[in-house]
This record gives C-alpha cells, structure tokens and sequence, in this order.
C-alpha cells in the first residue's frame, strides 16, 4: 500500500480538531501526524509525543537547518510549528495514512510537496463572529490570543479556492460526514503515481 496524506487546515476555532478526532474514531486506517512546537504544553490536557512534540526553539531551529521539516511556520508570534519529514514516514511504514492538522499556509506547502499523494481540504467556518464565539466557549486562550487569532482568520479565509475541498462547519455532524466520504473516496482511488 501506498501511504498518502489527508491534510486539514482552518483558521483556529473553525472545528478541525474536532473533526480530525472524529475521523481517527471512525477510521483505523489513519494515524495522526503529530507536528514539533514550541508553544507552551496546555497544562494536563495535552501530553508530549501525542499532542504534539513540545521542543525549545533551540531544538528548533537546529531542525530547520538539518532540513528535517516538510514545512514550518511562525504560526503565532514566537510560536514555531512544523510537520517532521519523519514523522509522515514513521506513519507510511506502520502500513497507514497519514492525517494532519496545519495552519492555512503550511497545509499549502504540504499539498505543494505532496502534490497528487495529498488530499487538502480547508474548513470554513459558517463566519468570523462565529469563529470567536467557539473560540470564547472552549476557553483555552486569553482574549489577547482570541482576537489575534480571529485577525488572522479573516486573512487565511482568502485561500480557501486554493484547497481541494471545502467543508463548511455548521453542522458538525454533517461536516464530521462529509469529511468521512472525501477520505473514503482519496483513499480507494488508484494509487497517485510520484
Ligand atoms: N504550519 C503548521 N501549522 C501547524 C502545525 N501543527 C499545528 N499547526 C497549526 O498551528 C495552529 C495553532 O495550534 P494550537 O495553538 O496548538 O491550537 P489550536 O488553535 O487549538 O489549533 C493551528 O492552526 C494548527 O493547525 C504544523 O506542523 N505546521
Ligand atoms: N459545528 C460546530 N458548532 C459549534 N461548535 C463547534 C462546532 N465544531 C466545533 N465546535 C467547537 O468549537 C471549538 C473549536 O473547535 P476546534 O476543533 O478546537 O477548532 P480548531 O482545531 O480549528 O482550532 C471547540 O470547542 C469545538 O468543540
């Protein structure tokens, strides 16, 4: 079996997460690339290694020149994260595909990488007031990281066209069901040739 790539990206609060676990519930083909930041771990909510790679900017950077990253980015100001060339590997050889979820611009650079072995898809949500609402309700951020994460949302809802698929989150039902057949239907086409 060829490994491929099912890539997520939406501003934050659109709903990705929530739909990228849903996907890894319903479907054991898939395992989660787990991305190297530098943000601080959230408390006893995540846990290094499965959220993601918690390492310090040093760590960091030193990737970056060894070229260990498919794409990185400063996705927040002095917040590094980025997807390890090893890490989609270390998924291909466990015999499954792997699935990701990036900021708007590092999901382009995955697909640009990837190219015909990705599957982008870019979650809308139904607005901008809505984005901060959800944001507010899962109070995980400060109302300064709300609101600069809300500025960036109106920016990155501009490269939606980019994507190979959209799903609008309003329903989160309908959206988790629509995600199930965009997969289903990349993973049984014919193998992409590279
Ligand atoms: N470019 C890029 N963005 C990533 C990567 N991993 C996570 N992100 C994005 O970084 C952003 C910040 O995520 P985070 O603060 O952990 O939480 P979130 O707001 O709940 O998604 C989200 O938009 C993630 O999709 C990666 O490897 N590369
Ligand atoms: N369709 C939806 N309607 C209402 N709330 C939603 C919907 N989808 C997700 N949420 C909630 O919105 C918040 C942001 O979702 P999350 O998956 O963390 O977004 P992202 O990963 O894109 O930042 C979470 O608290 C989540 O439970």
């Amino acid at each position: 079996m060829q490994g491929k790539i099912i890539i997520f990206s939406a501003p934050s609060g659109a709903g990705k997460t929530t739909i990228v676990k849903h996907l890894l519930q319903v479907n054991p083909n898939l395992a989660f690339s787990i991305s190297a930041c530098t943000r601080d771990k959230r408390g006893r909510t995540e846990e290094n290694g499965k959220d993601y790679y918690f390492i310090t900017p040093e760590d960091f950077k030193q990737k970056i020149e060894n070229d260990e990253f498919v794409e990185w980015e400063e996705v927040y100001e002095g917040a590094f994260y980025g997807t390890l060339k090893s890490e989609i590997e270390r998924i291909w050889e466990s015999g499954k595909h792997a699935i990701l979820d990036v900021d708007v611009k590092g999901g382009l650079s995955i697909k640009h990488f990837y190219k015909e072995r990705a599957l982008a898809i870019f979650v809308k949500p139904p607005s901008v007031e809505e984005l901060a609402k959800r944001l507010t309700a899962r109070a995980t951020d400060s109302a300064s990281s709300i609101s600069s994460r809300v500025f960036k949302a109106e920016f990155e809802m501009k490269f939606e066209d980019q994507f190979d698929e959209v799903i609008v989150n309003d329903n989160l039902q309908e959206a988790c069901s629509k995600a199930e057949k965009l997969v289903e239907e990349f993973l049984n086409a014919e193998p992409a040739i590279v």
